[in-house]
């Protein structure tokens, strides 16, 4: 894929549906009573992934690809059946940390494997709180990381108050599920709150969960029972488009029903620090989140500092902040994030080192980045490393470099954006 540099960017969009708000669509329907109908999903590879893991668990489940319509025929919490092979997560993180937690409270044998990226990454994470929880999971390779193989268990989990030591929804989402099967509450606390789509969502469906402060509980047992799920637009996707909107010179966008839900709303705090010219219109409420239209305009940004209780509500948008930070007058400096050394790339050191070649003043830390802006960047050749994210912040930069810039391995965006050069070139202007 080949980016060239951008004059102009005007127009009006509406990225995909939510990445974690479809997957919990599609898991907390099978688990609920009755149909789920859900509208706007992803049809992104990983979302994917959990319609088929749990079509392999006996689930009816309805793709209507044109319409972005799934139908779920959930069969309640124990209506899970043994599925006959490996269950396959794909290149999907939440996937299996999610399902972990659900497989730990079947009567039923499960492994889960995924690609090579999901192999090298830490799954022991959810292995130490749900064995406390007393699952029979563990790691087929002995060292923390997939396949796992959990053994069914004919008696209920312990119920645990576990004290999380990184902000992570996976690992929260994980507990909270197993939670379900549990012989008494259960409850997670976190360094910071992390996104809380697990939680809204399971009680809309009927679970009992309370939250109080950094700590998030449910009740074990609920009846859960299937509704209208409306996924509201990714905000990690738009955030390509805050960025692009923002840089590229005299540019205009609107991104419409983008979910704004305080958990995720990070880069919107980011581009405030940094004196965007950036406004919510038209916020209004989904049965269970919150949504807005975003609009962007052409702004100098300013150097920032990215860190503490912010980093969970944005860190996916972290690569994309990294080249805006590129454009920004003085210094950003990212911190205490670094979760982002364990996602589908080393994302510090491949930032790093593709900003490098682009001609960028970073300097990688231990848990983040500092970058020197307002020297502009130089098209070449990139190496995505088969993250999606990474494919898509350097398509940005591409739009304000100087010279074009080709992404190689281009095409991993499928996993959270299939459509995503189209609509961004469809924003270009001349
Ligand atoms: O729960 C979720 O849907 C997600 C949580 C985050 O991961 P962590 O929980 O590992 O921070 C995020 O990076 C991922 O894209 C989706
Ligand atoms: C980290 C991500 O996803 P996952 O953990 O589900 O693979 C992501 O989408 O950026």
């Amino acid at each position: 894929m080949v980016i060239k540099n951008a004059k102009q960017l005007k127009g009006e969009l509406e990225v995909p549906g939510d990445k974690s708000i479809s997957h919990r669509a599609v898991m907390f329907g099978s688990l609920s009573e009755g149909i789920t109908e859900i509208t706007h999903f992803l049809q992104g590879a990983d979302c994917l992934s959990t319609i088929s893991c749990f079509s392999d668990m006996g689930i009816e489940i309805v793709n209507q690809t044109a319409s972005n319509k799934v139908i779920v025929r959930g069969k309640g919490l124990r209506g899970l059946k043994r599925p006959s092979g490996v269950l396959d997560v794909g290149n999907s993180g939440t996937t299996m940390r999610l399902m972990s937690g659900i497989l730990s409270g079947q009567s039923f044998d499960s492994v889960m494997t995924g690609d090579e990226s999901i192999q090298r990454r830490p799954m022991d994470r959810v292995i130490a709180p749900l064995s406390q929880m007393e699952a029979d999971i563990k790691s087929l390779t002995g060292d923390g990381r997939a396949p796992l193989k959990i053994r069914g268990k004919e008696t209920s989990l312990k119920g645990i108050l576990y004290e999380s030591p990184v902000a992570s929804a996976q690992i929260k989402s994980a507990i909270l599920l197993a939670g379900l099967y549990a012989d008494r509450p259960t409850s997670v606390t976190e360094p910071y709150v992390s996104r809380n789509h697990t939680e809204l969502m399971l009680k809309r469906l009927g679970a009992e969960i309370i939250i109080n402060n950094t700590t998030a509980s449910i009740l074990p047992e609920p009846k859960l029972k299937g509704d209208k799920i409306e996924v509201p637009g990714d905000i990690s996707s738009a955030a390509y488009f805050i960025a692009a909107g923002l840089l590229v010179p005299n540019s205009e966008l609107v991104i419409k029903n983008v979910g704004i839900n305080p958990t995720r709303d990070g880069i919107i705090k980011v581009c405030e620090q940094m004196g965007a010219d950036i406004s919510l219109d038209n916020i209004r409420n989904t049965d269970t989140e919150a949504i807005a239209d975003i609009i962007v305009r052409s702004t100098s940004l300013k150097g920032t500092i990215v860190g503490g209780e912010l980093i969970p509500t944005l860190i996916d948008e972290i690569p994309v902040i990294a080249v805006m930070a590129c454009f920004a007058k003085g210094t950003t400096i990212i911190k205490d994030a670094a979760e982002l050394k364990v996602k589908e790339s080393n994302r510090i050191d491949v930032m790093v080192q593709n900003l490098t070649l682009m001609g960028a003043n970073v300097t990688a830390t231990e848990d983040g980045m500092i970058i020197e802006g307002g020297n502009g960047l130089k098209g070449t050749s990139i190496e995505s490393k088969a993250d999606h994210r990474i494919a898509m912040s350097f398509a940005i930069a591409g739009l304000l470099s100087e010279g074009d810039t080709e992404i190689l391995g281009a095409e991993c965006v499928n996993i959270s954006y299939p459509n995503f050069y189209a609509d961004l070139n469809g924003l270009i202007q001349g």
